[in-house]
């Protein structure tokens, strides 16, 4: 068996996704999603121009060999954008596979763990009011799991709150937007927004928070302890974590659960947070961390840790790794939860997919492979349109983590 064509596919329906279509002499196709917010131009050129010559005439059946061809000979490891492609090449191949054996990913993968995969939803508001509000909107729609983001008194564009009430879209200009944030002020509101919840709302449902790396670990640790009443599902990215050891910090001062690893690419990255228990769950995705062949690799060593998934689902990961993520989600043993930012009809529209909605949970459909397509005729109906993430400075013009 021999793979025929690799095309890169960009599109922008509503928002910029890169796509990596696979081709064989068997007749089956399967696809890959390789879209990286702000940056994706870039890995569909590292993509077009320096991965798909050496795919072509290569057996589609060698997932792992070919992920290690594209690792180790890549020479330059690691990084988001090698391990984007990578991970498109590598979800792309997982889908020929599934289609060739007549079965959902999820089998191939060594069956069900679970029924049904427990995700999370993006509340957000303007202010306080309008936060507890669309929570209430997401507890109404069957949600177990909330996220809670606000904007916060005396800061302009906090981070987290969407124009509409159900899609949330960071990359929203062609250039940096610049925002201001305020640590002292958000750390003043922060619990005052959990307390609020739990006295509307009492304890029945999950409250999960994001504070988007833009604490010290200090500051985490304080934030982490004025958060334990209220018994967050999680506290995500409280610092960056480049420098994995921080979080020994933050562990030491607070039993507040600690989620990070949406940027992460590779298992170097969370190898010390996981083996000293820093934290209770892994945000890496199938997008960004090297496709399926490398996620499993970071979620069986989470495993020994008592570390749980909960990888990163925001909008600017297309429904191709929403689907193939809810594969893994619903075969991997150490699995927390799903983050789930449902997508505009535009983007629906472009990747048909039979995964679906249900009382609070996902539930992957039972296509052969990982169950989404792209309507390519739809596709080019919607030119790639540069979009980039915002940056942040504290009031004085110190340039801060967005
Ligand atoms: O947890 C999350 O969903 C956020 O951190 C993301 O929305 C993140 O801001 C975007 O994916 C960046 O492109
Ligand atoms: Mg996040």
């Amino acid at each position: 068996m021999k793979i025929t064509s690799a095309r890169v596919i960009v599109t922008c329906p509503g928002r910029n996704f890169v796509t990596l279509k696979i081709e064989t002499d068997a007749g089956v196709t399967g696809i890959g999603d390789a879209t990286l917010n702000g940056r994706e131009l870039a890995v569909a050129s590292y993509l077009a121009d320096h991965v798909v010559p050496c795919l072509i005439g290569m057996d589609p059946q060698r997932i792992e060999d070919i992920w290690q061809y594209l690792y180790r000979g890549a020479y330059w490891r690691r990084g988001p954008v090698t391990m984007s492609a990578i991970a498109a090449v590598d979800t792309a191949l997982w889908d020929i596979k599934g289609k060739m054996a007549g079965m959902p990913l999820y089998q191939l993968l060594g069956g069900r763990s679970r029924d049904r995969v427990l995700v999370y939803g993006h509340a957000n508001g303007r202010d306080l009011e309008e936060t507890v509000e669309a929570v209430g909107k997401y507890i109404d729609m069957g949600y177990k799991a909330i996220r809670a983001q606000s904007g916060i008194p005396g800061i302009d564009k906090a981070y987290g709150v969407g124009r509409g009430d159900m899609h949330y879209e960071p990359a929203d200009a062609r250039l940096p937007t610049n925002t201001v944030w305020d640590t002292p002020k958000y750390l003043n509101f922060a619990p005052r927004l959990f307390e609020t919840l739990r006295d509307t709302y009492g304890y029945d449902h999950e409250l999960l928070h994001d504070v988007h790396h833009r604490l010290t670990p200090n500051e985490a640790a304080q934030l982490g302890k004025a958060l334990e009443p209220y018994r967050l599902f999680w506290m995500e990215d409280a610092t960056p974590a480049e420098n994995q050891e921080a979080f020994r910090h933050i562990r030491r001062h607070t039993t507040t659960p600690l989620a990070v690893g949406e940027v992460f690419n590779t298992i170097w990255d969370c190898k010390q947070l996981i083996e000293e228990q820093l934290i209770d769950y892994i945000r890496c995705t199938v997008v960004h961390a090297g496709g399926i062949t490398h996620l499993r690799r970071i979620a069986d060593l989470a495993a020994l840790y008592q570390v749980r998934t909960g990888s990163h689902g925001a909008t600017d990961n297309s429904p191709v790794c929403m689907g193939a993520a809810l594969h893994f989600d619903t075969w991997v043993p150490n699995f927390g939860i799903q983050e789930y930012m449902r997508h505009s009809e535009e983007t629906d529209a472009v990747f048909p997919h039979d995964y679906r909605f249900e009382d609070g949970f996902l539930l992957c459909g039972e296509a052969p492979g990982h169950g989404v397509d792209i309507d390519e005729a739809l596709a080019a109906k919607y030119p790639y349109d540069p979009a980039c993430l915002p940056v942040a400075r504290l009031e004085d013009g110190t340039l801060w983590n967005w």
